[in-house]
């Protein structure tokens, strides 16, 4: 069926460029409805919302599409109002569109936006070639799964246009958590509509989302504590410092000493003044400007001008390990514990311990110590939460969607390279972690800066590095960030 809408009298204003009102706010559905609907009693109109939404869609959508045929993919609800704006906003600048409307509008802003466009309205994709697809099906408003049809409708639209473009999330995907069905079409572009989503960071969804973008509708700040960490310039040594001041770091090795040179290397290369290697073991890699420390660790960690110290790479679970992470804990400083020191960890071991511990999990490290400390949590979000609670710790939780919990807050992270996933990396983020603990003395800056650089790192190391390469990249990613 093909029908044409007669125009209506709505008009369809093009919207001025605009900046960002909360760039870093990510609201889950249910903060995001608090903040309409706060919007909406402050006097602004639902309509308006809608307008600044598919304006802002149709600006990205006319620039893909570069003049060619655009499909719009129209649900019921305000997803879908948002992309029958765009589709009006697109005819009206000349950009050939039409609306794929399998549902008929619901919501009484849906039913309105249809009514502002008048071209061609088709309730099925057959032969729907074109340039650029729009996902416009469902967004914040998911409700269940989508039906084998509809999942069947979008793969069909995906595979027949160029260029798919998803607006607030691709249909499917659950805006909160990233879940999604695995397989939802890819997109190459996912515009979120007046903060960020947490599915834009987190969860299977990011392997679909493609290059995502913040379309601004004049969403205040709600001072939510979900967070994107974006990042920020380094700030470069006092003019009256000197290597103490900027930061004494402790790397505290073990068993397997190759891996805490690396954390080393990492850490005196992330901006730390001073790196003094605790080892009882030599390793042929050891490099003539690192201070090795072989003193009985308590001696060892009891030098005032420590200003951090990072255990756990290469610690191992035998012998002394669990003797030299007691140390650690008894010595009062700022610490970061990452892989083995993360494996030994118990309540006990934390219980006299009130010094700042940023831990650094992986996935699996996670778990354990989610099991060890007796709180779960569905997401990797809800469990890194409940374990910064539990433990009163900065909980980096790392991996393709790295994520930050202290207390109730949460800071994501634009994904970084996926060649980071390679043997040792985790030791050099631990390394740096520790080198911007001891710049910054402040757990939740030291994490976000670590993040940054590490990701930096691997962009200028480039594809199929090992992490000795990356460790030394930490050197002109410093440069970069300052
Ligand atoms: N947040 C803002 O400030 C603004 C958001 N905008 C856009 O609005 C959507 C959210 O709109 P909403 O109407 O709440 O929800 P959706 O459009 O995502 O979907 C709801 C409708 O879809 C039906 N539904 C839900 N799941 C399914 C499913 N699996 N299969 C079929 N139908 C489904 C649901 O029907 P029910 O039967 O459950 O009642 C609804 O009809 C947001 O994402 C933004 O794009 C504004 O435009 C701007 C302001
Ligand atoms: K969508």
């Amino acid at each position: 069926m093909t029908h044409s809408k007669s125009p209506s009298s709505e008009t369809v204003t093009a919207s001025p460029p605009r900046a960002n009102s909360a760039p870093g706010q990510i609201l889950t559905t249910a903060q995001m409805r608090d903040a309409e609907a706060a919007l909406y009693e402050s006097g602004v109109e639902e309509w308006t919302l809608m307008q600044r939404a598919g304006h802002g869609a149709a600006d990205w959508i006319a620039r893909a599409s570069a003049g060619n045929l655009v499909t719009i993919l129209c649900g019921p609800g305000n997803n879908g109002g948002d992309g029958y704006v765009a589709a009006a906003a697109l005819k009206a600048r000349g950009v050939p569109v039409r609306v794929v409307a399998p549902i008929e509008p619901k919501t009484e802003q849906a039913k309105r936006a249809a009514a502002t466009f008048d071209g061609e309205v088709l309730d099925h994709a057959a032969g729907s070639h074109g340039a650029v697809f729009v996902d416009a099906l469902f967004g914040i408003g998911l409700a269940r799964p989508v039906s084998d049809d509809l999942r069947r409708l979008l793969t069909d639209l995906r595979a027949s246009h160029s260029l798919a473009v998803a607006l607030d999330v691709p249909s499917g995907v659950d805006a909160d958590t990233g879940a999604c069905p695995d397989d939802l079409p890819s997109y190459d572009l996912t515009l979120s509509f007046g903060a960020w989503k947490p599915a834009h960071f987190t969860g299977d969804a990011l392997a679909k989302l493609g290059v995502v973008r913040l379309v601004d509708i004049d969403v205040p700040d709600c001072g939510g504590n979900l967070r994107l960490s974006e990042p920020a310039r380094l700030a470069a040594p006092d003019f009256a410092t000197h290597k103490y001041r900027r930061g004494l770091v402790a790397v505290v090795g073990g068993a397997m000493p190759g891996a805490s040179l690396m954390t080393a290397r990492a850490c005196a290369l992330a901006g730390a003044g001073y790196v003094k290697w605790m080892s009882d073991h030599d390793h042929p890699g050891h490099p003539p400007d690192l201070v090795k420390d072989d003193a009985p660790l308590d001696d060892a960690l009891g030098d005032d001008r420590i200003s951090a110290i990072v255990i756990g790479p290469g610690l191992g679970r035998e012998d002394d390990a669990q003797a030299r992470l007691e140390a650690v804990l008894a010595a009062g400083k700022p610490a970061v514990l990452d892989a083995d020191a993360l494996n030994l960890l118990t309540p006990a071991l934390l219980e006299s311990c009130d010094a700042p511990i940023l831990l650094t999990p992986h996935e699996g490290e996670l778990a354990r110590l989610c099991e060890a400390f007796e709180v779960d949590g569905e997401t990797k979000r809800e469990r890194a939460s409940a374990l910064a609670k539990a433990t009163g710790c900065a909980v980096l939780a790392k991996g393709a969607d790295t994520l930050l919990a202290v207390g109730e807050d949460l800071r994501f992270f634009t994904p970084a390279t996926r060649w980071l996933s390679v043997a040792g990396s985790g030791d050099v983020l631990a390394g740096i972690a520790a080198a911007r603990l001891a710049v910054t003395g402040d757990l939740v800056q030291a994490a976000c800066e670590a993040v940054h650089l590490h990701g930096r790192a691997a962009r200028i190391v480039g594809a199929g590095f090992t992490a000795t390469m990356l460790a030394e990249a930490v050197h002109p990613a410093l440069g970069q960030m300052l």
